[in-house]
This record gives structure tokens, C-alpha cells and sequence, in this order.
């Protein structure tokens, strides 16, 4: 069985791949696109991101499940939220779903957002460190390593397995 990651960031390839270490699959990366804008700006956007990433991972992959993992933000009253959610595509079944842990950006982070700029180039002048999006992510640096954006995809990929699993196994008891 073939599992194809739509992203060559390693920060999400990591999850991937530990997400399915129990299993025998051969895991690829493939650049796929997200077909939304490159910074999502909410909930919605992000989600559509990540399902449309694991649709064309899985073709451009020729693989039995693509994976898409996809950053954004999404505005609420207690400040702009960091978002992530994580799509699983496989033969024969509807995309699933599922969103990661996430925290408040601060105040001068959240205002060059809004006003059109992207996250990965914001986080690295922040920190004065290069990369952080495919390191310990923005949220490692306003968790103080607490938790990486590996562990978080991680958290967001075993999500999807155990509903994989979980649909696969009712199926197989009901025919
Ligand atoms: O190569 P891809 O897979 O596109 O990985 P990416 O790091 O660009 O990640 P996303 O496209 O999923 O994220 C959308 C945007 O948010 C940024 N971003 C998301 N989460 C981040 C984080 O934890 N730290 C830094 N930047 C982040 C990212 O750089 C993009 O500008
Ligand atoms: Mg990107």
C-alpha cells in the first residue's frame, strides 16, 4: 500500500510517517496544491486546502490514500486563531477529516496577517530564524517547544488513521 503526502515540508512528512509507523506502506511526497490562497484565512479555506491537497497527492501519487495537512487562521472574538486541519483520501470513500490543536497568534502577529501577509515569512522575522514553518512551526515558538508543528500534525494525523481504521473496520463488518 501506498500513502502519498501532498507537501515536501518535512515538519508534516514527519507526521506521516509517524502517524503510520505500525503499518508496512511505502510513504511518497508529492507536491500538490492546495487550490486555495497561500495563506487560508479561516477554518473553511484551510479545510478545503487540505482535501483538495490529499485528492491530488493520491493521483499525482498513483497512491491508495493521499494525506493533505494544511496551516491557516481563522478570526474569532478571543483573537486570530492558528488553524490546521489534515485530509485523508482514499479509494472509494468520502474525504476525512480533522483539525489540530490550536492557540491565539499575538497581537502584532495577527495584524500583518490580516493585512495580507503570510505566515512563514512573518514567523522567521519574528524569531530571527530561518524556516520556521518547516521546524518547530509558529506554534513551538508561542508554546515555548511545548509542542512543535510536527507533534501538532502528528496529533491531527492520528486523528485521521484511527478514523480510517475505524470506517474500514465497520465496513468490513457489515458486508
Ligand atoms: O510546503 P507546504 O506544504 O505548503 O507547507 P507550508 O509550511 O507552506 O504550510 P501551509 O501551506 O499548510 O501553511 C499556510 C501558511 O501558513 C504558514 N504557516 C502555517 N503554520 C505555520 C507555522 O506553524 N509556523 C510558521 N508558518 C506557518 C505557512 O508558511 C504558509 O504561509
Ligand atoms: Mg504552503
Amino acid at each position: 500500500m501506498r500513502v502519498a503526502v501532498g507537501s515536501k515540508n518535512p515538519a508534516k512528512i514527519n507526521a506521516v510517517k509517524e502517524a503510520f509507523k505500525e503499518y508496512q506502506y511505502e510513504i511518497i511526497s508529492v507536491d500538490a496544491e492546495s487550490g486555495v490562497s497561500e495563506q487560508p484565512m479561516s477554518d473553511e479555506e484551510t479545510i478545503k486546502g487540505a482535501v483538495n491537497r490529499a485528492i491530488q497527492a493520491a493521483e499525482l501519487g498513483d497512491a491508495e490514500i493521499g494525506i493533505g495537512l494544511e496551516g491557516g487562521v481563522q478570526q474569532t472574538p478571543y483573537g486570530l486563531m492558528l488553524c490546521n486541519w489534515g485530509a485523508l483520501a482514499a479509494k472509494g470513500m468520502d474525504p476525512i477529516i480533522s483539525g489540530g490543536a490550536r492557540i491565539p497568534l499575538p497581537d502584532e502577529i495577527a495584524q500583518q496577517l490580516l493585512m495580507g501577509a503570510e505566515l512563514g515569512p512573518v514567523m522567521d522575522e519574528y524569531a530571527k530564524k530561518q524556516n520556521v514553518r518547516k521546524n518547530e512551526g509558529a506554534v513551538g515558538i508561542f508554546t515555548n517547544g511545548q509542542i512543535n508543528r510536527s507533534e501538532m500534525f502528528t496529533h491531527v494525523m492520528k486523528l485521521l488513521v484511527g478514523q480510517y481504521e475505524y470506517e474500514t473496520s465497520r465496513n468490513q463488518k457489515t458486508v
